[in-house]
């Protein structure tokens, strides 16, 4: 009988994308995969493109860090959920269950636990998140991506592996993302991507500046779900929600990048040596993480960073042209960079935790 191992991660698609990067390799080597998520989220979405995967989805509360009246409906939904899971894996009987985070996952780590199941987490930023904080204890190791979140987490669970990357982004081709953007050869292209689910404040800024950006450059924008604003039709302008099988051949085209400090997104460009102006997510927003992640790439000299809180039109604009005079300086930089053992490392830790070897 084949090894099973069971996947679980979501809310937004950085939660997602390290398990797709996963996914294939366990097909590849024969193991049935299974995978629990929200019925609606976005996991569910991205999960169904992949193939050979039996995708469960449960009753998902989100962990909140302000005020609303969901919080109190959402702990009776987060147990309703561990009620789920529990029963999902009994049946399942998964050999070991990988979690990269994110408030769903909180459900289906308890459930495997419960039922003996060994759980290997990943923590794709610098401070871990509130899910896998609460997985810690249950898990049998942590993957973490930077080095300097070994300080963050004080436990000999932790294992510094690095980023796990989707190998198909490798493969982009930037002929093929110039006429897909119907961009011509001649100017710059500036890859503008708000995180997974947008930034109204990166949007805006981008719009507000478009007359004086295009006149040097083109400009590809993933301004997030519901964001593409439909009464701008501009030459060397083009708007998307969200790319998924295309977005290799776009990150190929482009010669810079403006984005979120997610950290999958800018381990990503920083394998594929696009140099990048990061805009963090604000501490009013967020725990931080977005911040620390852009400090540690702007030390290793990968990254411009502009704060939220310093962003205008005018900081916008000088960031970009500061990026774009130290744009070979940090493509050198990149180039001394390599990750590229680092699935096979995850693959080794999760195949020595599986109950069947
Ligand atoms: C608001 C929020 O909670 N943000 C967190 C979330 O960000 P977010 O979900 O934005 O995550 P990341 O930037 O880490 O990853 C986004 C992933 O989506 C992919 N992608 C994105 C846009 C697109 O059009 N197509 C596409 O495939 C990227 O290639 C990348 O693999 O998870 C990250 C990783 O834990 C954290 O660092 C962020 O703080």
């Amino acid at each position: 009988m084949s090894k099973r191992i069971l996947f679980t991660g979501g809310g937004s698609a950085g939660h997602v994308t390290v398990n797709v990067a996963l996914i294939p390799r366990f097909v590849a080597s024969g193991w049935d995969v299974s995978y629990i998520g929200s019925i609606k989220g976005i996991e569910s979405e991205l999960i169904s493109n992949v193939d050979h995967v039996d995708y469960h989805g449960i009753s998902t509360g989100k962990l909140r860090r302000y005020m609303s009246v969901e919080n109190f409906k959402d702990p009776f939904r987060i147990v309703k959920g561990v009620f789920e899971a529990y029963s999902l894996i009994r049946k399942i009987k998964p050999d070991v269950v990988f979690s990269k985070g994110g408030f769903v996952s909180v459900p289906v780590v308890i459930g495997a636990k419960l039922n003996n199941v060994p759980i290997i987490i990943h923590e794709s930023d610098i401070t871990p998140g509130l899910a896998n904080k609460i997985a810690l204890p249950l898990a049998t190791k942590v993957c973490v991506t930077f080095p300097e979140t070994l300080d963050h987490i004080k436990s000999d669970k932790a294992t510094y592996v690095g980023a796990i990357i989707r190998d198909e982004l490798r493969t982009g081709n930037a002929t093929r993302g110039r006429s897909l953007l119907k961009f011509v050869d001649s100017k710059p292209i500036i890859l503008v991507m708000g995180g997974s689910l947008g930034s109204k404040k990166i949007n805006g800024t981008i719009r507000n500046n478009l007359p004086q950006l295009l006149k040097q450059y083109q400009v590809v924008h993933i301004c997030g779900k519901g964001q593409i604003d439909p009464s701008i039709h501009l030459d060397g302008y083009q708007q998307f929600e969200y790319i998924q099988d295309e977005l290799s051949d776009v990150i190929a085209s482009a010669d810079v990048v403006v984005t979120r400090a997610g950290s999958n997104s800018i381990f990503e460009f920083l394998a594929l040596h696009k140099p990048m102006l990061l805009i963090p997510l604000s501490r009013a927003a967020s725990r931080g993480d977005q911040i620390l992640n852009a400090q540690s790439f702007q030390k290793a000299g990968y990254a411009e960073v502009l704060l939220e809180e310093e962003l205008t039109d005018e900081s916008f604009i000088q960031s970009l042209e500061l990026l774009l005079y130290n744009r070979q300086q940090i493509v050198d930089n990149m180039t001394k960079h390599d990750q590229s053992s680092t699935i096979d490392q995850v693959i080794q830790l999760i195949q020595k935790a599986a109950k069947r070897k």
